[in-house]
């Protein structure tokens, strides 16, 4: 019997440092993360970066803390929830770090009698450090407690026509009586090594101004050209013309060198070069969460407006939205009516 398990990235229980502080631990210790090894990672999350991040993360976790929770997981339960009722076949929601886990949501899925799962990373984007790991962590836990289970993936998204077209409405939607000067991609930045480690040719991406639009099988796995691919897609289909938009990566820790231009730089420098409305679209999540409430909707807007910006949107993720939840839905149902599962490529799966 088949079905799904969606998994997005997680939050803390609370957001408080009790709580943060084993989250950060659980999501920093990950190799495919922090990827160094064990005992210098060890150094570095626990000698260094949890003796101060927890406050920190917990304070801006309590800015955006909704009654329900944490806006990422709660967004992710209401999706879930819309999507369950689309198809015919049993969907679990897990997340990579915190709860619900993984494993439970693979454990709820073999309770039902599910043994050919599609594992749905909700993330658009490849990314070592979002989609692998969940990929590598379910792979594990089904050889330890689920040997019988097989697993079909579905791909990166980046360039599927429905989820363009599904971000382009919302774009517009959200543009509509916002006269702006400029609208901004900002993707969730990974370190430029990451990059290079997931090139499967180990010699195309070289992180400059033309590897990404230069055609490769590199770019099955690069989320560096994924993410301009979206971007050049969606102002594809919205006709926004060249000037009028640009893109960035936020998100950064200190320490390694990320994929540049970063998004808190290039936005205090919008107001002295005449971007006096701005918009900000964040394609790397499908659900807002921290990064896009208080990095983008809080932070960002109150810089651009201290560097002498006058109006800002933050246009929110696709969320629980029921085009995206038909698209998404739409994809399970044209995977369980496929006669074989055995291996399901994005194509089919967007048939
Ligand atoms: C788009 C997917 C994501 C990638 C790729 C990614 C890489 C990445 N993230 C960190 C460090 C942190 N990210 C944090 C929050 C966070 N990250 C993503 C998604 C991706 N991260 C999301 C959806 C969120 C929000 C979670 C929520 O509960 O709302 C945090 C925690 C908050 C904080 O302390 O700032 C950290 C830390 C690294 C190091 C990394 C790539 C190497
Ligand atoms: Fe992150
Ligand atoms: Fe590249």
């Amino acid at each position: 019997m088949k079905g799904v398990l969606l998994v997005n990235l997680g939050s803390p229980e609370s957001p408080t440092p009790k709580d943060v502080k084993p989250y950060l631990d659980e999501f920093l210790m990950d190799k495919y993360v922090i990827d160094v090894p064990f005992l210098l990672r060890a150094l570095l999350v626990r000698g260094i970066i949890l003796q101060t991040r927890p406050k920190k993360s917990a304070a801006a976790y309590a800015k955006i803390w909704w009654d329900e929770g944490s806006p990422l997981v709660v967004i992710s339960k209401r999706m879930h929830a819309k999507v369950k009722q689309l198809v015919d076949i049993p969907v679990s929601l897990a997340m990579r770090y915190g709860n619900p886990s993984l494993l439970s949501g693979l454990q709820e899925l073999h309770d039902k009698g599910v043994n050919e799962v599609l594992l749905f990373p909700l993330y658009p984007q490849h990314a070592m450090a979002s989609t692998t790991t969940i990929l590598e962590l379910a792979e594990e836990l089904r050889k330890k407690y689920f040997p019988e289970m097989k697993f079909t993936i579905v791909p990166a998204f980046y360039n599927k026509p429905d989820y363009i077209k599904n971000l382009a409405d919302s774009i517009k939607d959200h543009l509509k009586g916002f006269d702006y000067d400029h609208l901004l991609f900002s993707y969730h930045g990974i370190p430029e090594r990451h990059i290079r480690k997931t090139d499967i040719t180990k010699s195309h991406c070289k992180i400059d101004g033309s590897c990404c639009n230069t055609p490769s099988p590199s770019h099955e796995f690069c989320y560096r050209h994924q993410c301009y691919e979206t971007t050049k897609q969606v102002v594809k289909l919205l006709g926004i013309p060249e000037g009028k938009y640009s893109q960035t990566f936020q998100s950064r820790l200190a320490g390694d060198k990320w994929l540049t231009p970063y998004t808190d730089v290039e936005i205090n420098k919008m107001p002295e070069r005449g971007i006096k409305n701005l918009a900000v679209v964040t394609p790397a999540f499908v659900s807002d969460c921290l990064e896009t409430l208080e990095e983008i909707a809080m932070e960002a807007n109150h810089q651009f407006k201290e560097h002498g910006g006058q109006e800002f949107l933050a246009i929110p993720c696709l969320n629980d939205g029921d085009d995206w939840c038909k698209t998404v839905s739409n994809w399970i149902s044209n995977w369980s009516n496929a006669s074989s599962s055995i291996k399901v490529d994005s194509e089919k799966i967007n048939a």
